[in-house]
């Protein structure tokens, strides 16, 4: 057997609520796609369904595109789709697009229910230009309404993380992510832990003061990012 022959992972990991919805955004990213792009592939159901229709346009226009993904899961997307991937560390993205679980009416956003937030951030940070793609149902007044915030912890300051957190923000609920088909917590790609709060609210400063706790490496919370908000 050739290695080109071996099957890739194009299943996505869950159920896709709201299908319809997701897949006109992903044409909508998808006709954005210009020959030679470097493009920052963001995470969960949505970006998923977006690399799968940039492959297809890219295929059938001749588009030369290379993607930095970020996650293991759309990694794996991009390698069964036949689209080349680089990093951060090789190069810039010329633009991104990400799905988000939250969105104010200032474009800030709550991320990271797949809980690759820290690579989010880092591929938003970098690029010049970053398209967010959501459905109704993502749209909120105020951060927090429907979702917790997502803090990425290393593990030896779990506890220190959890105290500090709870002592210093009002705090409606707090829950170490676990994993579903290993035992134990939710290991993200660089091998931190998630917890996950949920505060009685989200203000200007709640992003600034979270990331000042030593122990937290990043947050879901996406502030004042100049983002545009693609809505099927
Ligand atoms: O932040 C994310 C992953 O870390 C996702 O972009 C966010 O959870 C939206 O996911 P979906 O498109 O499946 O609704």
């Amino acid at each position: 057997m050739e290695w080109s022959d071996v099957p890739g992972h194009l299943d996505w990991s869950g159920e896709i609520t709201n299908l319809e919805p997701k897949l006109k955004v992903a044409e909508l990213v998808a006709e954005r796609v210009r020959d030679g792009d470097t493009i920052g592939v963001g995470s969960g159901s949505t970006a998923f369904l977006a690399i799968q229709a940039i492959a297809k346009r890219a295929k059938e226009k001749r588009l030369e595109v290379v993607a930095i993904p970020t996650s293991v899961e759309v990694g794996l997307a991009c390698a069964a789709l036949g689209v080349p991937t680089t990093s951060l560390v090789h190069a810039r993205p010329d633009w991104c697009f990400d799905g988000a679980d939250e969105v104010d009416p200032d474009r800030n956003l709550i991320k990271g229910r797949g809980g690759a937030l820290f690579q989010e951030k880092l591929v938003m940070a970098a690029a010049p230009e970053t398209f967010i793609c959501v459905d109704d149902s993502k749209m909120v007044t105020s951060l927090g309404q429907k979702h917790a915030i997502p803090l990425e912890v290393d593990v030896q300051a779990l506890r220190l993380v959890e105290s500090t957190v709870e002592r210093e923000f009002p705090v409606k609920e707090m829950a170490l992510r676990l994993a579903k088909g290993k035992d134990g917590p939710v290991l993200t790609e660089r091998g931190n832990l998630l917890i996950d709060i949920r505060l009685e609210s989200v203000e200007s400063d709640t992003q600034a003061r979270l990331i000042a706790i030593p122990g937290i490496v990043e947050t879901g919370l996406f502030m004042g990012f100049d983002v545009t908000i693609l809505k099927a």
